[in-house]
């Protein structure tokens, strides 16, 4: 390099990346009998790209409507949701419903497979929905997750494991850029929850998009990169913070 190019690259500021996620000031209360009651209070949360993060804290802290406000499944009342620069907080059905196929995946305890698909078809179904069925890359992932054995089968014929397996799988054949995930291990015991975390992290590092998943085992939540915590409706550092960027 010359000496004016160094000179003009001191001059230049710093590049900082601009968070993959960034919510800011969000508030979200619930209707009830004996009216609304605030859930989160102006939660501040940021995830850089590539990065990931375990969402804490004790039940009905508001980790799920958290999660569900970024994954464009309800409304906030307040506060600002930004996805890859671009501001989310406000769109209509439509454009929620674009924003969960084109740029995040959600993975539930539930699984949600659907019961008519194998789990070949089920794996692809998100991809095909977004028109970006990629079968190089979906077979990639079905032998990262060590699902080849099993394509032919229906959800009713995989262990509990198996379909959480597929789940992530499915999602992440979409690519996306932001995954989140509630509970994923919720309806495993602690062997298999160790083994899809692995795997799963693996596969999210492999593809570079930023995850975000809501656990309540600090066991679990020390294998990602940070931790923070939901308490009195605002993210707070996770008390036993591990790994801190
Ligand atoms: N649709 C709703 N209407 C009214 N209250 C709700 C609704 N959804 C959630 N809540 C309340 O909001 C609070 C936060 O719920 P949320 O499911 O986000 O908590 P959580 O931290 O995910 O809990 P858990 O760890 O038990 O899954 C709880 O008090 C819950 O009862």
């Amino acid at each position: 390099m010359t000496d004016a190019a160094t000179r003009d690259d001191a001059r230049k500021p710093a590049q900082v990346e601009a968070p993959l996620l960034r919510v800011s000031r969000l508030n979200k209360s619930y209707p009830t009998p004996q009216g609304p009651v605030a859930v989160l209070k102006g939660v501040d949360l940021t995830l850089a790209r590539g990065e990931s993060v375990a969402l804490m804290g004790e039940s009905g802290s508001g980790k799920s409507t958290l999660l569900h406000l970024v994954g464009g499944l309800d409304q906030a009342d307040d506060g600002e949701i930004v996805i890859d620069g671009v501001d989310v907080t406000w769109l209509s059905d439509t454009g929620r419903a674009a924003l969960r196929r084109e740029t995040l995946a959600v993975v539930f305890q539930q699984f949600n497979l659907i019961p008519s698909l194998n789990l070949q078809a089920n794996v692809a179904f998100q991809a095909r929905l977004a028109g970006r069925f990629d079968p190089a890359w979906t077979d990639e992932l079905i032998h990262r997750l060590k699902l080849q054995d099993l394509l032919e089968r229906y959800p009713e014929q995989l262990s509990g494991g198996q379909q959480q397996r597929a789940a992530i799988g499915r999602a992440l054949a979409v690519r996306p850029r932001l995954l989140l995930a509630d509970e994923p291990t919720g309806n495993l015991d602690e062997a298999t929850a160790d083994d899809f975390m692995a795997l799963a992290l693996d596969v999210v590092a492999a593809t570079g998009c930023a995850f975000l998943m809501v656990t309540h085992s600090e066991r679990l939540a020390a294998r990602l990169q940070r931790q923070v915590r939901l308490s009195a409706g605002q993210v707070r550092l996770s008390a036993g913070v591990i790994n801190q960027p």
